[in-house]
């Protein structure tokens, strides 16, 4: 026996047999979830639910002839010569005598509304009502109801039916005929409050003049009653309660659109009849205020109802009547389009002209005697006197440079971000469309109760089903409240150099360096003070058009700076992006001493320039603290008023821009070497008008450190590859949607800003740099002070036959000057701390100074420029 079941039990079953359940399962579940089965099942709940109506109808006139047919039970079903009156037949006659008399009366209704949600639901295929709080209307009502129209009906009519009867014999036992009427009472006014939420209004005594605040406040919230309850069904589910405020608070997204007008808005009944109120659960985008219309009723009381918005009478009208229209959403098509007007700031095509001078000095100006203060200002760019700015005829105008509007595209998009974002649930109010240079913003008003998170959440979604690359989504754009879609133009529009460079706001600003960088999407010139970001650091991957961006910041600044008031230094380890400048060097760049190229490209001689550069800042900071200023403009202002003295080092400060052209390469070989004074230079040369532009296609968060990020606050990302990337220069995601070519996103003063960077050519820059390159020019590049490698010169001990080479310099200037002073060694030989006060060490050894007095200066041994000679001679 134990080995037959054994058998039995360890008998595998054949696959054979196990297949058709398998494959039945299978096949049970898809057909309940296909959705065609729901729509089926939707329908025949509609069916139930117009069945049930009819014969419940029907009931209240035949149910005295039917009641004995259907007394006997389902037997009415076979039974030979049954005669029912029903207009449903024994089924309808059946069916509600089952609902009405055996179950609950009248409240049997509840059913058919019942199945009429579940089978919308079921067809639509979608949350139309909440079917779960339909469920509990339907328990608490047939409870409820059946013993309310029991108790108070009576038994003449199955109005509480069967269950409404019992519970009232129940209930009167229990509490008698009083205790059950009082509980009744209470109990139906409960759920009728529960279900209907109905308003209690005192009637108005007078016509309210003006309301304060708070009462504005007090009518709002009763209104929002009423609101709450007309919608309660529809859309919403409770968590959806505080969009329900938003809902109400019609004007929340006209107050967003029109923030400025609002803003000014008092409480109170304006002209146009509209009253403003404060609403205490605004949503946190709105301004906090939102409008409710005054409005005669029928019984001539007043009443508050939402109104829409305040432009004029006739845009009210028309969208209170939208907003009526909320539960009903707009077709795609039937949404109109607003196209946004551009802004267009096109100078005429002049020459762009000198910044215009306080006073100008003619030549015997250089006769002044440097040993007494002259009374005329100084002008540096006297030496350069005759110099020319590049013409704008040496750019090209690229393209046509209109912004077309092709209405067929824009009409396109906004049909399909309005169908994609319904497909979403997302229903919107208004769109407006911006077209700019290569992208256009579709501004878009989500309809009132819409969390603009959700939209964000689906921005991948949405980008997929509008099938575009670049799809970028603000969620909400700040300061505005909407939600922006920038959708990529078919046809884009190249923003040339020459345009902006014409426009009045590059032409007539008085920034310190002007830089003219692209246009925004509402086609707006973007021209910044690079003194004022202070240094700027470029990221994005190869061959989106960052060359471009860094040949655009040069030119700008070739076009508005005299040779006298800036300088470059231009750092280009790739060796050929930058070498287009070298024909300006007399004029405009800067390098270290005694060094050929003008471009640096080895990057033994980026730090050495880098170090100098610090060492140069150290020295202008000691000349500002001298000068007692602030900052270089506070400096030069003085100096230009003669109020320093030159002969005590003081000079004309001009800018200086470093550009790096790929700081990855750099960091990879030299690593801390040139993050460090990179660091410090970034820290703190912006006052004394050193700035640095780095430029990096690999924006890994090894090459843009912490401490390079955290000291460049103005940062703009071209395309990269990744979101990655674009957080490690912005901070945020973004940059991996941009779509080349000059399409970038700039972080400054908080704000990312979409841009179209400014498009010159190879061959313009060539133009413009030779066109400054023929001019008169200056002997020689500015010189960086000179930079030796501390580590070098660390541990030698003085020997006189190796002596500094500016020995004899030095020992000259402080014989001259009488003073043992280091630092005026620093400066006036523009020298390190380090090195100047190793001269003073060697000058002390040779017998020039006497030993340091702290914080005095030294004694000068040597008073004569003929005893310095023979002491030199004796060294020899
Ligand atoms: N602002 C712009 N407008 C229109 N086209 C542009 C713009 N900027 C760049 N381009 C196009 O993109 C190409 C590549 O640009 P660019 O040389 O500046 O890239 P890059 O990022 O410097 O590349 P790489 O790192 O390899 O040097 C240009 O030749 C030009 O055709």
């Amino acid at each position: 026996m134990a080995n037959r079941l054994k058998k039995k039990n360890s008998k595998a079953p054949s696959a054979e047999k196990l297949n058709p359940d398998k494959e039945q399962e299978v096949t049970i579940k898809e057909v309940v979830k296909d959705e065609r089965t729901s729509k089926i099942a939707g329908a025949v709940s509609l069916l139930i639910c117009a069945f049930l109506t009819i014969a419940f109808l029907s009931y209240f006139f035949t149910w005295q002839q039917d009641q004995d047919e259907v007394a006997a039970g389902l037997s009415v079903f076979v039974r030979d010569n049954v005669h029912v009156d029903n207009l449903l037949g024994v089924l309808g006659a059946y069916a509600s005598d089952l609902f009405m008399n055996d179950g609950f009366g009248i409240a049997s209704f509840l059913f058919c509304t019942f199945f009429f949600v579940l089978g919308v639901n079921l067809l639509f295929g979608k949350k139309v009502f909440n079917l779960a709080r339909n469920l509990r209307y339907l328990i608490a009502g047939l409870i409820v109801l059946s013993v309310v129209f029991s108790f108070f009906f009576g038994r003449n009519f199955a109005w509480g039916g069967a269950a409404g009867d019992l519970m009232v014999d129940g209930l009167v036992r229990l509490i008698g005929n009083v205790g059950t009427a009082a509980l009744l009472i209470v109990v139906f006014l409960a759920y009728i409050i529960w279900r209907f939420n109905p308003s209690f209004k005192l009637p108005e005594r007078k016509l309210k003049q003006q309301l304060t605040p708070t009462e504005n406040a007090t009518s709002f919230q009763d209104d929002k009653n009423i609101f709450n309850e007309e919608y309660d069904d529809i859309y919403y589910t409770p968590e959806e309660s505080v969009s329900i405020n938003e809902k109400y608070a019609t004007g929340a997204n006209d107050v967003l659109t029109n923030n400025n007008k609002l803003k000014n808005d008092k409480p109170g009944v304006h002209e146009d009849g509209n009253i403003v109120v404060i609403m205490p659960e605004a949503n946190e985008e709105s301004t906090g205020l939102g409008l409710i219309e005054k409005n005669e009723t029928n019984s001539g009381t007043e009443m508050e109802t939402p109104l829409i918005h305040i432009e004029n009478s006739g845009e009210n009208e028309r969208l209170a009547k939208d907003n009526q229209k909320q539960k009903k959403p707009l077709q795609p098509t039937e949404m109109e389009l607003e196209i946004k007007e551009v802004i267009e700031d096109e100078g005429e095509d002049e020459q762009i002209v000198e910044e215009p001078k306080e006073i100008q000095i003619d030549d015997h100006a250089l006769e002044i005697r440097s040993d007494e203060l002259a009374t005329v200002n100084y002008d540096p760019t006297l030496d350069l006197r005759n110099y020319n700015y590049p013409e704008l005829s040496l750019l090209e105008t690229h393209g046509s440079e209109k912004i077309v509007h092709d209405p067929a595209e824009l009409e396109a998009n906004k049909n399909q971000i309005i169908d994609t974002l319904k497909n979403y649930d997302i229903l919107i109010q208004r769109i407006a469309a911006t077209v700019g240079p290569t992208v256009t913003l579709y501004e878009i008003v989500p309809a009132p109760g819409v969390r603009i998170s959700r939209i964000k959440n689906l921005e991948d979604d949405i980008a997929l089903s509008l099938a575009a690359l670049g799809i970028r989504i603000i969620a909400p754009i700040p300061g505005r409240g909407t939600v922006g879609i920038e959708v990529p133009n078919l046809k884009k529009t190249i923003v040339s150099m020459k345009t902006l460079l014409n426009s009045e706001k590059f032409k007539n600003n008085n920034y310190s360096l002007p830089i003219a960088l692209g246009k925004k999407i509402d086609n707006e010139n973007f021209i910044v003070d690079l003194a004022a970001m202070p240094h700027l650091l470029m990221a994005g991957a190869t061959g989106q058009g960052k060359s471009v961006g860094i040949n655009t910041l040069l030119v700008s600044l070739l076009y508005k700076k005299h040779p006298s008031q800036l300088k470059f230094i231009l750092v280009d380890p790739k060796k050929v992006e930058l070498s287009l400048y070298r024909v300006i060097e007399r004029h405009f760049l800067a390098k270290l001493p005694g060094e050929e190229e003008p471009i640096i490209t080895d990057t033994k001689k980026v730090v050495h320039t880098l170090n100098a550069l610090a060492t140069l800042m150290d020295i202008r900071y000691d000349l500002l603290k001298e000068a007692s200023c602030r900052n270089i403009k506070e400096y030069n202002e003085k100096f230009v008023n003669r109020k320093l003295n030159p002969k005590k080092g003081h000079e004309f400060l001009p800018f200086i821009v470093l550009v790096i052209d790929e700081f990855a390469d750099l960091i990879m070989t030299a690593g801390k070497e040139i993050e460090m004074p990179i660091a410090r230079l970034a820290q703190l040369a912006r006052a004394v008008g050193i700035h640095l532009i780095i430029a990096t296609q690999r924006p890994s968060v090894n090459i843009i450190t912490g401490t390079i990020k955290a000291n460049f606050p103005a940062r703009i990302a071209f395309k990269v590859s990744s979101k990655i990337d674009s957080r490690t220069i912005l901070d945020t995601g973004g940059a991996e949607q941009l779509i080349g070519k000059g399409d970038m996103l700039i972080s400054y003063n908080g704000e990312l800003t979409r841009l179209q960077c400014a498009f010159v050519d190879t061959p313009e820059v060539e133009k413009v740099c030779e066109f400054i390159g023929e001019q008169q020019a200056y002997p020689q590049a500015f010189q960086l002070p000179e930079y030796t490698d501390e580590k070098e010169m660390d541990g030698k001990d003085f020997d006189l036959s190796d002596r500094d080479p500016l020995f004899e310099d030095a020992a000259r200037l402080i014989v001259q000057n009488q003073m043992g002073s280091t630092s005026l060694i620093q400066r006036r030989m523009k020298l390190g701390y380090n090195r100047a006060g190793r001269l003073m060490d060697q000058l002390e050894q040779a017998g020039v100074v006497g030993p340091n007095l702290g914080s005095k200066a030294r004694d000068v041994l040597v008073k004569t420029d003929g005893e310095l000679q023979e002491l030199l001679d004796l060294m020899g």
